[in-house]
């Protein structure tokens, strides 16, 4: 339904007949006013060459790194931990945020950046917890802990991580962490991930002037993989994590594993409200609690600090939103690696399938280097979006969306984020009665949620009317 109603929205649009193709004059007081788009008031070793441009063309993504003249300003000590799951890359990185006199961890879910804050609170160093979710400000906080989304580029931080950097490369969710690394003006920024991230990280920061360094880690304790498959629901023990790919085959599995009689099952999935997923990681973390047994997405693949001793893949295969395929090298890595954490009570981690027919996918991709990223997502930002549309006043956020999408020029090292779904969101709104930033806003923080039912998109246009206030007031400082 949702697509019928974005195909008759695109089809009423026909943006591209009437703004196809722009390369637009800008007068002078547009041109000074947004001049760092042509790096007038951005690092003027680097970005002066263009300053008096007589001609802007909107659709030229090909020079983000001017998008954030606030960065810009600084040259930024970038330090790349870099190692496989497991290995203390985020430990190091927080210890230095700890003894900073202010800072923001960036990462790529909710449940880490609430773990993030509430390390830092413990530690007696006041941290904000701001998601797309809620905002918990702490009296006296000079840091922040947050969702890559909600970074500020207009913040000045001595030191700052983007965590899961490797996420630069995701097809819906990559421009996000590219924003991050190009605007976050911090002195020092520690970017933690996967070595599959350095060469185009370097490749990206070379525009940038910023001094690059890498610093490489091991695994910290031992992860085996089994030779044999699980088998059977009467041999998952204490301590084991099954991993599926969609709630209801999580739903299946918890009571499959419970009709056993021997253990109680906490779920965690991307889409639980986030009280309810923390609350279910605490009580399978804590030992003295009955829930012994994990059934999880790979929302845990991330970070997460649980107490798995053996991960048990139910299936390698999953749904991305377009086609079930085989799990990547990377997505089995990064799952397989929550088990036996350091410093957890499972000192060996082990990996294994309930199907023998999956064990060697599981083997192979352990075995194998995560293949290096070519290319981070981008998207335009506000300011760019606005302009655009100050100078064509006619045309709603749809749009101008599409016109972007489909124009957009980008060099190499940069694809253009799949929109799809943000477009499904702009297709709703663009009917409300809502500036363009509140649209937009609401595009790059709601699409995550929507689904393709027309209740719901009936329930988000109600709901984006009720919360554009709270939300707007969480989004204002961060656009
Ligand atoms: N030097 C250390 N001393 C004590 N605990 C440590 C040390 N280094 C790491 N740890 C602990 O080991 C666990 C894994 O560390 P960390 O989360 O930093 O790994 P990582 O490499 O970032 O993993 P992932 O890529 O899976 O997120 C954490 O519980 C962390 O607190």
């Amino acid at each position: 339904m949702a697509s019928v109603f974005l195909r008759s929205r695109l089809s009423h649009c026909s943006v591209s007949r009437r703004v196809h193709g722009y390369t637009v004059p800008v007068k002078i007081n547009l041109e000074l006013k947004l001049g760092y788009f042509c790096g007038s008031h951005t690092d003027k070793r680097q970005f002066s060459s263009s300053t008096y441009c007589s001609m802007f063309d909107f659709m030229d993504l090909t020079r983000p790194h001017t998008w954030y003249p606030n960065a810009r300003k600084k040259r930024r000590k970038v330090i790349l931990h870099v190692g496989p799951t497991n290995s203390g890359k985020t430990y190091q990185a927080l210890k230095q945020l700890e003894s900073s006199s202010s800072g923001v961890y960036c990462g790529p879910l909710r449940l880490l950046a609430w773990e993030v804050a509430k390390r830092l609170n413990k530690a007696n160093v006041p941290c904000d917890l701001i998601t797309g979710q809620e905002v918990e400000e702490v009296e006296g906080a000079k840091h922040k802990a947050v969702t890559v989304e909600m970074a500020d580029v207009n913040r000045d931080y001595d030191c700052a991580i983007i965590d899961e950097i490797q996420m630069i490369g995701c097809r819906t969710r990559g421009f996000s962490f590219t924003r991050a690394l190009l605007g976050i003006s911090a002195d020092e920024v520690h970017l933690c991930g996967d070595p599959a991230a350095v060469p185009l990280v370097q490749e990206i920061l070379k525009s940038t002037d910023d001094d690059v360094m890498v610093q490489s880690y091991e695994r910290l304790s031992p992860l085996v993989p089994s030779k044999v498959p699980v088998g059977s629901f009467a041999d998952v023990s204490t301590g084991d994590c099954v991993v599926a790919f969609s709630r209801r085959e999580i739903y299946k599995l918890k009571k499959k594993i419970q009709n056993q009689g021997k253990h109680l099952c906490s779920v965690v999935y991307g889409s639980l409200p986030p009280e309810t997923r923390t609350r279910q990681a605490l009580m399978f973390n804590d030992a003295s609690s009955d829930f012994d047994v994990l059934v999880a997405s790979d929302a845990i693949g991330m970070g997460l600090n649980l107490n798995i001793s053996r991960i048990i893949f139910s299936t390698m295969e999953k749904f991305d939103g377009e086609e079930v395929r085989d799990l990547t090298v990377s997505e089995i890595k990064q799952i397989a690696g929550r088990a036996g954490r350091y410093g957890s009570k499972f000192p060996v981690g082990e990996v294994t399938c309930l199907h023998e027919s999956d064990l060697p996918l599981l083997h192979s991709a352990l075995k194998s280097q995560s293949p290096v990223l070519e290319r981070a997502g981008l998207f335009p930002t506000y300011d760019l979006l606005s302009m655009f549309s100050r100078s064509h006043p006619t045309i709603g956020l749809l749009e101008t969306l599409v016109h972007f999408y489909k124009h957009a020029k980008l060099s190499s090292n940069y694809f253009m984020t799949d929109c799809e779904q943000m477009l499904k969101v702009a297709a709703v709104i663009d009917v409300l009665p809502l500036g363009l930033k509140e649209k937009y806003v609401f595009c790059i923080s709601a699409y995550k949620s929507l689904t393709s039912t027309a209740v719901q998109l009936t329930w988000m246009t109600r709901f984006l009317l009720r919360a554009s206030h709270s939300l707007l007031k969480i989004m204002h400082k961060v656009v």
